[in-house]
């Protein structure tokens, strides 16, 4: 009983009490993708194997993750992600595995894998909420000592709770690395879960599979329970070019977020306001918006009440902009783009397609398709849709994609390739990736990617053109099978008709001769009977 309260009384405040973020996701651990056992290795596998190669393109550090699984109890596993990135200092790692909503990209308008900060620590809060056990990391940056923590989360906090925190000297053999693979810097995270381990398509295997399709300069390595090892080599040795952090574009920047960034700016002017916190807003264009929203632009920009920024948000609209600049992408390119899949896969044909950096909202954004055709891929009816946000395989919620609604956008037999109602049949892969520094998921779990034009748009538009190409692909080959199946079946018959060609080759006239042929097939190639 609270203090001052007597029995019976209510505290100040009833039944209502604040309630936190990690106990919020406690409740609600499906929205994050902790749905079922099966799903939830799949889960906490991608959150960390996402950090990892976010971590290693950071530094330019060419991505080894190692996924080691064992089956320790019934529907119990433990997981160990390594990898060889940049590594975490002392101060961080506490937080990045101990409080939900904490990370380094959130507040970034850059291309990332990750983006809410929430992934990894959510992974360890279900761990804690599943087995009891808090989560082990090692970490280790360049030249440094390599640490060690054991870590909870106070839920009702959402702060961590150090329950080890120690130096490991490399000789120890409590150094992450067996000494096969040592990483001079890397981070190595275990945790103890519930989990059901399957094979099949929602599988950690499969995740690992579409990951390294799109990543194909990573090196990811897999243990199973049962000891079996995949590899997932790395064929380049070519990182894509790394993103630039950029500023919010006035065209697609909500209200709420000028306003507090009127809050927080040390600009003097609302004109240098705009200029300094906004892309692509020179001193003519800030005075247009400033004019257009009849404000005067040498005010305060802290004098603004919350009518003037609306005024002066739907100003920026009838103000022409330059796009936002696109080196914030990484796109992974056509070439590595073709070599993912064609390692993976093992086509007999592919072709791939970077669209031109385009924008929604005032958020850049770039589409890649690839389709693969053939080769050691199985007809198994329907085509398989290989979809990617951030060269992140999505596995869930498919029909909920902008993906599948592009492609059923488009007119596949026009391509040669047979269709079931709008899918596509055949040996096919089609892969779909978006670019973006934020991507528009319809939920925090990010599975599926929200149904927006401008990206239908494009998608459709590149389908559509790697579809032209497949379909010329498939014309030239049936044109050739059926020139082929001609000769075969010709070459079938010259043992018949050598004879009979060389009885007629020195009489009459053609018409003569043709009569000859036709008596010739229809008395079975016999010259004798002529
Ligand atoms: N293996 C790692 N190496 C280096 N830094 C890491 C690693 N794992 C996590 N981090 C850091 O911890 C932060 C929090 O990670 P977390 O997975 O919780 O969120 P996120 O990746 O930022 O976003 P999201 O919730 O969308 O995945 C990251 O932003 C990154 O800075």
């Amino acid at each position: 009983m609270p203090n001052g309260v007597e029995e019976g009384m209510e505290a100040e405040g009833g039944d209502h009490r604040e309630i936190s973020v990690a106990e919020f996701f406690e409740k609600n651990k499906h929205l994050l993708g902790f749905e079922n056992a099966q799903k939830s290795i799949i889960t906490v596998v991608k959150e960390a194997v996402d950090n990892s190669l976010d971590a290693c393109e950071q530094d330019d550090i060419l991505p080894e993750v190692h996924v080691i699984i064992d089956e320790y109890d019934d529907e119990k596993c433990r997981v160990e992600i390594r990898d060889n990135a940049i590594g975490l200092d002392r101060e961080t790692i506490p937080k990045v595995f101990g409080k939900l909503l904490y990370g380094s990209k959130f507040h970034k308008l850059q291309q990332s894998r990750g983006q809410q900060g929430i992934g990894i620590s959510a992974s360890a809060m279900y761990a804690q909420l599943t087995t009891g056990e808090p989560v082990t990391v090692y970490s280790k940056q360049e030249g440094e000592p390599c640490h060690k923590f054991v870590v909870r989360i106070d839920t009702e906090k959402n702060e961590p709770e150090i329950l080890e925190d120690e130096i490991i000297e490399p000789e120890s053999d409590e150094f992450p690395g067996d000494k096969d693979y040592f990483f001079d810097h890397g981070t190595t995270i275990e945790m103890n879960i519930e989990a059901k381990y399957t094979r099949g398509h929602h599988s950690v295997r499969n995740y690992l599979k579409h990951t390294a399709i799109m990543n194909p300069y990573a090196r990811v390595v897999l243990k199973e329970p049962d000891g079996n090892k995949i590899e997932y080599p790395r064929v380049s040795k070519e990182l894509p070019e790394k993103p630039k952090e950029i500023k919010p574009h006035l065209h697609g920047v909500e209200l709420g977020v000028v306003l507090r960034m009127v809050d927080n700016s040390n600009a003097r002017t609302v004109s240098s306001f705009l200029q300094k916190e906004f892309t692509r807003v020179g001193r003519t264009s800030a005075e247009q918006v400033c004019e257009e929203a009849e404000i005067e632009s040498g005010r305060r920009p802290n004098t603004l009440d919350k009518d003037e920024v609306e005024d002066l948000l739907k100003a920026a609209e009838n103000v022409k902009l330059q796009s936002p600049p696109t080196d914030c992408l990484s796109p992974i390119g056509e070439d590595l783009m073709e070599k993912g899949l064609t390692k993976e896969l093992n086509p007999e044909f592919t072709e791939t397609i970077t669209r031109k950096p385009t924008v929604y909202k005032g958020n850049p954004f770039q589409v890649e398709v690839g389709l693969a055709w053939g080769g050691d891929i199985e007809d198994e009816g329907s085509f398989e849709e290989l979809r990617y946000a951030n060269k992140v395989p999505l596995l869930y919620k498919k029909s909920a994609c902008v993906t599948t609604k592009a492609i059923e956008n488009v007119s596949w037999n026009r391509y040669n390739i047979s269709q079931t109602g709008n899918r596509p049949q055949g040996p096919l892969y089609i892969s779909i990736h978006i670019a973006s520094v934020w991507v528009p998921f319809t939920s925090e779990g990010k599975e599926a990617v929200a149904n927006y034009d401008p990206i239908r748009k494009e998608m459709k538009l590149a389908l559509q053109e790697a579809g032209r190409k497949l379909g010329k692909y498939l014309k030239r080959k049936e044109r050739r099978e059926i020139q082929e199946k001609k000769k075969r079946q010709l070459t079938s018959y010259a043992k018949e008709m050598a004879p009979a060609i060389a009885a007629l080759a020195d009489e009459g006239n053609e018409a003569e001769m043709e009569d000859k042929i036709q008596q010739l097939v229809q008395n079975d190639y016999n010259p004798e009977q002529l």
